[in-house]
């Protein structure tokens, strides 16, 4: 199994613009890709970053980075199987803040031409290609395309139900998420930025307690 992780570097995380400022952003999306990548070097499975533009890692990190300004699905469709004998490939993204190796190797494990753990909202989380016909098209409720398209070329689909791999950090909203089940840098990065749990109200939702300087550049930089 190749594990290709693709990541947007340039300007990620756009939907989490009424919380955080593009620098802030950036960061926390760096976080949760590490994260990510933690979990899945655990695995011992080869792992590509596929990135929008160059990323400084550390270089003991496993993963190699490659650069491809491709929009998401021609960076992804480039990277998997052509044929039977090609090695099977895994795509995880970046933004999977609850991911966990368990979670992987369930999904890594699990067997069918083409398994795919969903997020809410009909994307596609996490995958699975072992049919050298299968192509992605992500946006747009991908989960619904993807099983069309694995249905068009006869390849079997495997649906994983997974809470961690089904947990993907888009909206503000999604923080909660990541500040009660998050375990790495993406919490920790998130409470360095200010934003703590709030319950006050019967119901969990984040709060940011921010001095009035960063709030005003986060205003200005939107
Ligand atoms: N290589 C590559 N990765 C991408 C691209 N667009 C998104 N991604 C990655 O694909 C995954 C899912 O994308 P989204 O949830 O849309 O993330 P995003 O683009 O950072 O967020 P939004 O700007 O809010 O849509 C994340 O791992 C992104 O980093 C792209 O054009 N190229
Ligand atoms: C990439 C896209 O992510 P979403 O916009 O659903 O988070 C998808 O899964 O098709």
């Amino acid at each position: 199994m190749h594990v290709v992780v693709p990541f947007a570097a340039e300007t990620p995380k756009t939907r989490l613009a009424p919380v955080l400022a593009p620098e802030e952003r950036s960061v926390f999306a760096r976080a949760m890709l590490e994260d990510v990548l933690t979990a899945i070097e655990a695995t011992g499975h080869e792992t590509t970053v596929v990135s929008t533009a160059p990323l400084e890692r550390d270089a003991a990190r496993s993963a190699t980075v490659v650069v491809d300004d491709r929009p998401l699905t021609a960076a992804v469709n480039a990277r998997l199987p052509t044929s039977r004998e090609d090695e099977p490939v895994a795509v995880v993204m970046a933004d999977l803040a609850l991911t966990t190796t368990e979670a992987l190797e369930r999904l890594f494990a699990t067997g069918g031409d083409v398994v795919i753990a969903p997020g809410r909202g009909a994307g596609t989380n996490a995958l699975v290609v072992r049919h050298p016909e299968f192509r992605v098209d992500y946006h747009g409720g991908s989960y619904l395309d993807h099983r069309e398209i694995a249905a068009e070329i006869g390849a079997d689909l495997e649906t994983i139900d997974s809470f961690r791999l089904g947990t993907d950090v888009d909206e503000p909203a999604d923080l909660v998420e990541v500040l009660v089940h998050g375990t790495d840098r993406a919490p920790a990065c998130l409470r360095d930025l200010g934003f703590e749990l709030d319950t006050s109200d019967g119901r969990v939702g984040v709060v940011r307690v921010e001095d009035a300087v960063s709030s005003e550049r986060r205003s200005e930089s939107k």
